[in-house]
Formats: C-alpha cells, structure tokens, sequence
C-alpha cells in the first residue's frame, strides 16, 4: 500500500543490529519485529549448540517475519525488522513472501572492508547473556551476501512491479 515503509536491519550476528534499531524506534515509534523472537525453540537450541541454521531451518522463520509485516502493511503501519538476513533471498522472502522464489537477477555487491569480521568478532566475545557465541561468526560470514545496489535504498525494487516502499534496507 502507498506509502508504507518497511524497514529492515540486517547483517552478521553481533554486527549492531539490536543497537541501531534501539535508537531507530525511538526515533520513529515504529512497530518493531525482532528476528529472534520469530525463531522456532529448535534454531534457537541449534545455534546455541554452536551450528550454523541451514536454508531449510531459515525459509519458515524468514516466513513467519514476512507474515508479521503483511499484518502491519493491513493496518497501514509502517515497521522495522531486525533480522540478520543473510542472503538476498532471504531478503526477498521478507518482503515479498512465496514471490520471491521467482525472483530476479542481482547487480554486484560491495566488498566488506577486511577489519569488519575483526571487529565484530572481539563485541561477540565482550557480549555475554547471548546464546550465539562468537565462534559462530565465521559461519555468518560465509553465509553473507551483502546487499546489491539495487536493494539498499528506495531508488528501485529488485523485483519487476512490486512498490519501492517495499525495498528499503538498512545495514
Ligand atoms: N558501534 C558500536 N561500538 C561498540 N560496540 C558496539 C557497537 N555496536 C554494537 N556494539 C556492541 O556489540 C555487541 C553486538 O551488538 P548487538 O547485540 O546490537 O548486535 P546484533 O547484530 O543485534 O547481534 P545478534 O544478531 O547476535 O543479536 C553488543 O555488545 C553491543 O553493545
Ligand atoms: O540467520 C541466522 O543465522 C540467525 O538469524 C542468527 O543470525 C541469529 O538469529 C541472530 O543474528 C542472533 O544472534
């Protein structure tokens, strides 16, 4: 529906996430869908026995979050995800549902700088009370596909006739 903003946080675990989007709510007072809470108890058990999610055990989490923001796009409410997000299928799934598995090609993506995974690594390693341990971070990566040019702001929509205001991802 016109107008609507869905916003989506994505990115590696312990990349910030839950930070930026404290600061983003309160900001805009926006609904605010955490991935986290979307997850079945059986992914939150696997990744706390340290092994990485497989497309297989995201695609129904990644659908139950595209549910969450159809219900807000019905009650004409703007909303933020936070999600990792790691593909750009995932992405997709977000939000446009089943449709995205027709979807379509992507443009080149941007390198990461290489001091990132670095970084990242020694928060995971300083944050505590969190059931996804920094070892896991090299799996994150390997899974990561940066966002293309194409999905990063409102200028287009990866998929042909689908509204803009769909596509806006923050990273
Ligand atoms: N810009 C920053 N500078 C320093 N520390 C930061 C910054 N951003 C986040 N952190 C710290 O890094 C850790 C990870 O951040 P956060 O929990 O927000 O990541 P996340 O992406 O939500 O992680 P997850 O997906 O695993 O829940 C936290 O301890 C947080 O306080
Ligand atoms: O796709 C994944 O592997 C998961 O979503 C993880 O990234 C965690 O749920 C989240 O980031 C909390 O650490």
């Amino acid at each position: 529906s016109q107008g609507i903003m869905i916003v989506i946080i994505m990115g590696v675990s312990g990349c910030g996430k839950y930070l930026v989007c404290e600061c983003l709510c309160l900001q805009l007072g926006w609904p605010l869908y955490e991935g986290d809470d979307f997850h079945p108890p059986e992914n939150i058990d696997k990744m706390a026995r340290g092994e990485a999610l497989t497309d297989q055990d995201r695609f129904p989490w990644l659908h139950k979050l595209h549910q969450a923001t159809v219900k807000a796009r019905r009650s004409s409410s703007d909303a933020i995800v936070v999600c990792s997000a790691l593909k750009r299928l995932y992405r997709l799934i977000l939000l446009h549902g089943r449709q995205a598995l027709t979807s379509s090609s992507c443009t080149e993506r941007e390198a990461l700088p290489p001091s990132l995974p670095g970084l990242i690594h020694q928060r995971m390693v300083a944050r505590s009370g969190h059931y996804m341990r920094a070892d896991m971070l090299q799996s994150q990566f390997s899974a990561l596909e940066p966002p293309g040019a194409e999905e990063r702001g409102p200028q287009g929509s990866p998929l042909k006739g689908l509204p803009r205001e769909q596509t806006i991802i923050a990273q």
